[in-house]
Order: structure tokens, then sequence, then C-alpha cells
């Protein structure tokens, strides 16, 4: 197989990780003989120093040729009171490539559930899917400004029913491939556009029969992931809910370093990058857990190249590596060698 992927590595520990993802696919495409083609593009803050522009147009018009993209992170400290920010990038082609369902699996390998800050009987057993929306709801609403010199201020909530009915679609369809179990979250006891999620959420139950569906509100939600992770199978809810629920899921599994994302579109170009950000209290240290950009390589081996064999691979390796006794500096695992970021990308694929 052939196909052409662009990467967007970013900043803080964007490149760092970004470098783990090139070396996987040299690795991968050698031993399963597919001919993958890597080229590097500007996003985020590199992008703002050196065009001016979170997302410029020379990204765009690569992407658009390209059979998948993958992402390491925007952000950090150097831009934080600059007047264009590098997440304004991310939120960009996000919007621009219409990536609106964001699957966040959250999965703990066998090793790392004694790692989990939480008791392992908690643990034990949990395997979920956060489906967040991703090109709509605060983090895209206009107005979004300062007011009355500064004495006020307004982010906007908007919906339409067809961007909420499309998530819920997405949802359901992935209930069906795994336990048939859907939770939808969000705060309809204070919000209308939770009581239209709702309305939405039911409506489009009635062509899953098979598939038991609960609406969870937001802040009880985030108290039950804690508590009792392995209730869930797939929850639904929409973009910052889904934002934050993930990060907090990343808890179950022992690091937000570990856990991968696919930004998918109905239109075929997906976009996959790990859920965490830049780290910048820890770039340039070669520290960084490569985890979750790897199995996001795999996701995207999965999702957008359909090659089933080579994704399963990848997450087999992260398991035998991690159950050997080896980790990064993020994860505890009781008498594990702690490597650094270029060392465990080495170790997963001299396994792989
Ligand atoms: N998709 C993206 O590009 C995202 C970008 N950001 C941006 O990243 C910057 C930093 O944000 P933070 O709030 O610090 O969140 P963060 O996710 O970058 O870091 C939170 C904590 O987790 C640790 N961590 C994250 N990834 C890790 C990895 N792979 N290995 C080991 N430890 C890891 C960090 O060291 C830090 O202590 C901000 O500018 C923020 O806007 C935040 C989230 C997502
Ligand atoms: C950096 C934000 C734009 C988004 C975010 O935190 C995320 O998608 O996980
Ligand atoms: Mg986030």
């Amino acid at each position: 197989m052939k196909k052409h992927i662009i990467t967007l590595p970013g900043d803080g520990i964007g490149p760092e990780i970004m470098n783990s993802a090139h070396e996987l696919l040299k690795a991968v495409g050698e031993k399963y003989n597919h001919e993958f083609t890597v080229e590097s593009k500007d996003i985020g803050g590199i992008a703002i120093d050196k065009h001016n522009d979170p997302l410029p147009a020379e990204t765009i018009e690569a992407c658009e040729s390209a059979d998948a993209i993958l992402l390491g992170a925007v952000g950090g400290p150097k831009w934080a009171d600059s007047k264009i920010r590098p997440e304004q990038g991310l939120l960009k082609i996000r919007k621009q490539f219409n990536l609106f369902a964001n699957l966040r699996p959250v999965t703990i390998f066998d090793s790392l559930e004694a790692s989990s800050p939480l008791k392992q009987h908690v643990v034990r057993g949990s395997d979920l899917m956060i489906v967040r929306e991703l090109t709509g709801g605060l983090y895209f609403g206009q107005p979004s400004e300062r007011r009355d010199g500064g004495q006020s201020v307004v982010d906007t909530l908007t919906y339409t029913y067809g961007e909420i009915e499309r998530i819920v679609r997405t949802a359901f369809d992935t209930a069906m491939s795994r336990r048939k179990h859907l939770t939808s979250v969000d705060k309809a006891n204070v919000l209308e556009s939770s009581r239209m999620w709702r309305e939405i959420v039911n409506k489009v139950s009635s062509e899953y029969p098979e598939v038991t569906v609960e609406h969870e509100l937001v802040d009880a939600a985030a108290m039950k992931l804690i508590t009792n992770p392995s209730y869930f199978d797939v929850i639904v809810t929409e973009n910052l809910f889904g934002d934050i629920l993930s990060d907090e899921a990343s808890v179950i599994t022992g690091s937000l370093g570990v856990l991968p994302s696919a930004s998918l579109s109905d239109k075929g170009l997906g976009l996959f990058e790990p859920i965490h950000g830049s780290a910048p209290d820890i770039a340039g240290e070669n520290k960084a857990n490569p985890i979750g950009m790897m199995l996001s390589v795999g996701m995207m081996l999965k999702y957008s190249f359909g090659l089933h064999e080579e994704s399963a691979a990848i997450e087999k390796a992260v398991n035998q590596v991690l159950a050997d006794g080896f980790k990064t500096g993020d994860l505890q695992i009781d008498r594990a060698v702690t490597l650094s970021t270029t060392e465990m990308t080495e170790k997963i694929i001299s396994v792989l």
C-alpha cells in the first residue's frame, strides 16, 4: 500500500514524539511492505514564529492532498500573551477539514493497571471510548470577545441540530461495534443546548434498539468516571465536556501520555494525535512518553488505511514492552526501568 502522510509536529514535546511516529512508520512500512511517504509542515507556535499564522496556507494545501494527517501538539508559554495563539491553528484545522468526530479510546494495558492512582479493583476491566464532538460548541461560537472596555466577556455556545445528530449517530455506530452501551453526557438541568442534545439522542436511539442508552449530567459523570470507570462503554458528549472528561479518563490508564485519538470527518480525511498537549514542563528533555503518539499512528493505520493487523501489532508491542518492565518517567510501574523518549520508541519498534 502507498500512502502520503502530512506530519504536523507543532510545539513543546510535539517534535520529539513526532520523531517516534516517523520511526514507527518506517518500521511498519518495512515489515509489512507498505510505502509511507511523510512530509512535515508547520502548525501552532512554530508556524506563528515562521509565518505569522498558526495554520499557514501551505500547511492546509499539503493536508488537502494527503491520505492522513498526524499531529504532535501545539502551544506553550512562549505564546501565552501573543495576540495570535497556537491553539487557533488546531481549532482551525479541525474546522477546515470538518473533523467533527473525535474518538478517544481509554484502554488499560495489563501492566499499567497497577500504575493507576486508583485502586486496582476499580480500574480492572475498564475499556471505554469517548466520542467527543469536535467542531462546534464553546470552542467555535461567535461572538467570543471582551466587552465594556474589559469589564465583561462573552463566549458563545452554539450547535445546529445537524451537528448534534451526526456525532450522535457516530456514537451509536461505535456502540454497535462494542458492548452496545451508550452514555450521553450533558448538563440538561441547566443548558438549553443540552436539552436539545438529549432530544436528539432519544430520537436517534429508536434506530438502534439494541443499544442501551442513558443520560448522565456531566458533573456526576466526572465522578463516576473515577469511582466506577468499568461502568462505561461509549460516552458521547459535546466539545468542552469531552475535552475535560478525556483528560480525566487518562488517570484511569496511569498517564495522559498514553492516550491516542482520531479526529474524523465524513469525507474520509482523518487527523490523528495524542490527547495531551505540548507539555512545556518536560519539552526538550527526551522524557516525553511517545506511546499516545505511537498509538495514534496505530489508529491512523486502522481508521484511514484499513490496516487492522498492523494497528493491532503496534498495540501488542506497546503492551509487551510495558509488561517486560519498561516505562517512561510519567508512569509508575514497580521495578520497571525508566526509558527516555527515544529509548522507549526503539524498544517498541524492536518488539514490533
Ligand atoms: N492537542 C493539543 O495540541 C493540545 C495542546 N494543549 C496546549 O499545550 C500547552 C500545555 O498545556 P498543559 O495544560 O500543560 O497540558 P499538557 O497535556 O501539555 O500537560 C499536562 C501534564 O501532563 C504531562 N504530559 C503530557 N503529555 C505527556 C507525555 N507524552 N509524556 C509525559 N508527560 C506528559 C505534562 O508534562 C504536564 O505535566 C498549552 O499551551 C495548551 O493549550 C493542550 C491540550 C491539547
Ligand atoms: C488545545 C485545545 C484547542 C484542545 C484540547 O485541549 C484538546 O483537543 O484536547
Ligand atoms: Mg485537551
